[in-house]
């Protein structure tokens, strides 16, 4: 069995194994105005995830995402940059921390070790570890919960309680191999277009992500409604020479409109569009269970292409290539 497949086996126990640690970190001394997630992939999509979060149940700081290395704003003495990297390797990441020590900004770094951990111990940052040996794109419970844990006993997201997050958690305990395996037959040999908008948004670009690194295949994201006002030209235009080579598939794009609004958008479209079930009880379980099914489906795809999911070899060109161009310059 690939590494992907036993890391997604201990999901549960890696969401609680968060969840402690976050409510246990004593980092947060002041009431963030602003959020910053700082990451790439894996963890940048924490950011995602969080954005979503507070776009439903509201936080007392705006949360934004950096997925790059420059951030490109000042930090305020009232912001909170959460740098993370499960490696703590990826120079992006790093290149971002070390502009943030530069202008004394406030952190809080997670991480396994790598690069990241030996700065965040020199410079005395505020760390959590995370656990060791898995692969970045599979520790998303544990960083999640850590940060959920960490901004509900900090009151910064008051409408979620200690038990809403322990019964989300349960939604990890599903069993959801089979409709995952029919999701990804209907994915098959084709592009896929993720339609999808907040607060489901992260879930929409979690499964593109996943499809791309575990399945190796290619899919869009586009954000309802705004590409009822652009994209959805071209869209048709490239139905009408590949029709049976796209499929449409909606993340709680039902859940969001109106009837008038979405029979409208599905006229627009000239092709029927297949919506994947979140389940109806509530945006945090939704999510987690959209983040579950993604990795299900994409290894599930990985397995019918016969692919290994767990290597991704243009990606470690990219990452030798600029480590060879930085050579030994130093963070
Ligand atoms: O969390 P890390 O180690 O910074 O990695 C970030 C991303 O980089 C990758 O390893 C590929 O570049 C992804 O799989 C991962 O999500």
């Amino acid at each position: 069995m690939n590494k992907l497949n036993k890391i997604f086996e201990k999901w549960y126990e890696l969401a609680k194994i968060g969840l402690e640690k976050g409510l246990n970190e004593e980092c947060i001394d002041f009431s963030p105005r602003e959020i910053v997630i700082v990451g790439m992939g894996g963890s940048g999509i924490v950011g995602n995830t969080l954005e979503d979060i507070s776009h439903f149940y509201g936080m007392n700081a705006k949360v934004t995402t950096v997925k790059s290395n420059v951030i490109p704003f000042k930090p305020d003495e009232r912001s909170l940059f959460i740098v993370i990297s499960y490696s703590g390797n990826t120079i992006e990441t790093l290149s971002a921390y070390k502009q943030l020590l530069e202008e004394n900004a406030k952190t809080l770094v997670i991480t396994s070790g790598g690069l990241l951990e030996k700065f965040a111990i020199e410079n005395k940052s505020c760390m959590i570890k995370l656990t060791p040996k898995l692969l970045p794109r599979g520790d998303f419970p544990e960083i999640f919960y850590s940060i959920l844990g960490l901004l509900v006993k900090n009151n910064v997201l008051r409408a979620i309680n200690n038990e809403k997050l322990h019964s989300s958690i349960e939604v990890l305990k599903e069993d959801l191999e089979n409709y995952a395996k029919n999701i990804a037959n209907e994915a098959k040999d084709k592009i896929v277009i993720f339609i999808s908008s907040k607060p489901y948004l992260s879930v929409a670009i979690r499964f593109k992500n996943d499809f791309a690194e575990n399945s190796k295949s290619i899919s869009f994201v586009e954000e309802i409604p705004e590409f009822l006002h652009n994209s959805i030209e071209g869209i048709n235009r490239l139905l009408m020479f590949y029709k049976d080579r796209i499929k449409i598939l909606s993340i709680g794009g039902k859940m969001l409109f109106n009837n008038i609004f979405y029979e409208s958008f599905k006229e627009a479209l000239n092709l029927k569009i297949t919506e994947v079930d979140l389940g109806s009880d509530g945006v945090l379980n939704e999510i987690v269970r959209g983040f579950k099914l993604s990795g299900l489906v994409s290894l599930k795809l990985a397995s019918i292409y016969d692919i290994d999911p767990d290597e991704t070899s243009s990606i470690d060109v990219y990452k030798e290539k600029l480590s060879s161009v930085l050579g030994n310059r130093s963070f």
